[in-house]
């Protein structure tokens, strides 16, 4: 059995003080938990592993995020038989622990209960903490299918100190093996919200926020009967203070949570908010959300052309999309063979005077792939267009090659978006060639990418309205490693570096953090960055999308 608790930010001495000393009382525990249990506990804390590491300068994180992670089974019947055992024993002890080495006992009121539409058994409470200025929220969340007989138990106590930081502490998730039914149809979609430092000066505003969010959550945990996460940052430069919500649906019937709901309840926080503060709604902003789907066939249309131009959403994201046990694996060997990358270097063009040059950002590509980006403003007879289209087999072909017996996951990912809206690799007008598909990324440690934005200038390619691109990540779970994909919501004049010097001023409207297998899917023309990946190396493979002006589909190429 595996413990982790990490935390995000170790620069900020508030923090890494509370950290330090947390570690020493948990450590202790889990010394005698080893000693007076049967199952060996394993803890390991982030505190001991990047001290020293640098925060990226335009990353939001400010807060503190320690997550427990209890997964102690390989099959069905090891589960079945100790489920019990591991709820009664493990997860109220160490709920009870943290809360106990925190702040003493505390009398959480199981003050709602609600067996949700699509949950059972959901046990909610939320009480302001007697000591300090903050509260306290603790969720029993147990989801039973009777079909699959599964069971899937989560555990998680969040703690927010208002004003200074948020914690979220203890997500212990006990899963069943056999419920993939379950976890298929878990949607998620995350959104931001600020309000102007001015008003949290010298007023009772962040407190009322805090409190306002905390009725509106439990509200949405009354309808829905969702889980949500809170976090909350403190942005002394620009925001004032700001706060990311995560919303989960738990559905057995894999009903997606859909941008019309989110919308729905983002005005519904939005109006208790205003009214809690007795504010402007102009005060508070809002920003857009990023959609997680579980199941790739709940992909729409719709989301696609949302995501276009970045108008309504910021990114989708499907979870899990390729197996770690063959895709991820096989594709990340070659990471180990240094002869096969070389450096991917950025183009940079000159709004005036259309000149372009590029730029090392840390990423190294295969040789064997040549750069779409080289042909960039080169005339059709230059070698550069020559050596795009001169390679008997591209990269996509090689990797399909590579992978097989298994799926080259662009093809699967291509096939998925086709069913709902038509998409077709780009044959180039002028050559008449099928353009490359796939560009693998390597970042090794340390390597961090500017902000940007993506959009070829070759007007011969089409007429699109939209750039979209997908990254299929490889590397496991990045969280705490670095690695994450950060996206600012602000629309750019075509490659404007004013533009980019003014956003590297703002903090990221959103932060995301890639995990093992998935797929992300962006609007490129917004300014986005990869932040400094802080441990091992990130494997991603890049596919570009152009949605094509006269008509709803998509053209891909690399
Ligand atoms: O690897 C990533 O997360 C983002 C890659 C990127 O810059 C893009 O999709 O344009
Ligand atoms: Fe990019």
């Amino acid at each position: 059995m595996g413990i982790t608790i990490t935390y995000s930010d170790h620069e900020t001495p508030a923090i890494s003080s509370f950290a330090l000393k947390l570690d020493a009382r948990l450590e202790s525990f889990f010394h005698k938990y080893d000693e007076t249990s049967h199952s060996a506990l394993t803890y390991e804390s982030s505190t001991k592993e990047h001290v020293n590491n640098e925060i990226a300068p335009w990353s939001p994180a400010r807060d503190i995020t320690m997550t427990v992670t209890v997964s102690s089974f390989e099959t069905v019947e090891e589960a079945t038989s100790h489920v019990d055992l591991v709820v009664l024993e493990v997860l109220p002890e160490i709920g009870n622990l943290l809360q106990t080495l925190l702040w003493g006992p505390v009398d959480l009121p199981k003050s709602d209960t609600t067996d949700g539409r699509s949950c059972e058994g959901v046990i909610w409470s939320n009480a302001p903490h007697p000591k300090w200025n903050g509260f306290i929220s603790r969720e029993i969340l147990t989801s039973t299918a009777k079909s699959s007989n599964s069971k899937t138990i989560w555990y998680r106590m969040t703690i927010s100190l208002t004003r200074t930081l948020a914690v979220t502490l203890g997500c212990a998730d006990v899963r069943l093996v056999n419920a993939p039914d379950m976890f298929l149809s878990t949607t998620s979609f995350t959104f931001g919200i600020s309000v102007p430092y001015l008003d949290l000066m010298g007023s009772q505003t962040a407190e009322k926020l805090v409190q306002s969010l905390a009725n509106a959550d439990k509200q949405l945990n009354r309808q829905f009967g969702i889980c949500e996460a809170l976090t909350f940052v403190r942005d002394e430069d620009h925001f004032g203070i700001s706060c990311a919500l995560t919303v989960s649906r738990i559905s057995k019937l894999a009903k997606p949570y859909t941008t019309e709901e989110a919308r729905r309840d983002v005005r519904h926080l939005l109006a208790e908010m205003s009214s809690q503060l007795h504010q402007d709604h102009k005060c508070v902003t809002i920003t857009k959300p990023a959609i997680t789907l579980s199941n790739p066939a709940d992909i729409t249309k719709g989301l696609i052309l949302q995501l276009a131009n970045g108008k309504e959403i910021l990114a989708i994201r499907l979870k899990k999309f390729m197996d770690p046990q063959t895709t991820c694996s096989i594709l990340r060997k070659l990471e180990a063979y240094d002869e096969f990358w070389t450096p991917y270097e950025h183009e940079l063009i000159d709004a005036t005077t259309n000149q372009k040059r590029y730029e090392f950002y840390g990423v190294y590509r295969p040789k064997i792939a040549y750069p779409f980006n080289r042909t960039y403003l080169e005339p059709p007879e230059s070698k550069e267009w020559d050596a795009y289209f001169s390679a008997s087999r591209n990269l996509g072909e090689h990797l399909r090659s590579y992978l097989f017996p298994y799926e080259y996951p662009v093809d699967r990912f291509l096939a998925i978006l086709d069913s709902v809206i038509d998409t077709n690799v780009l044959t180039h007008p002028v050559f008449d060639a099928k353009m490359q598909v796939g560009m693998l990324r390597l970042m090794p440690n340390d390597s961090i990418t500017g902000i940007h934005t993506d959009r070829p200038p070759n007007a011969e390619l089409g007429s699109f309205r939209s750039i979209l691109s997908a990254n299929f990540y490889t590397a496991p779970s990045l969280s705490n490693k670095g690695g994450e994909l950060l996206i600012w919501d602000v629309q750019m004049s075509v490659r404007s570096d004013t533009d980019i010097e003014k956003v590297k001023t703002k903090h990221a409207s959103l932060n995301l953090v890639p995990e093992e297998g998935d797929v992300i899917m962006i609007c490129p023309e917004l300014p986005h960055a990869i932040a400094q990946v802080k441990e091992g190396k990130r494997l991603s493979l890049n596919v570009f999308f152009g949605l094509l002006s006269e008509r709803c589909e998509l053209r891909v190429w690399n």
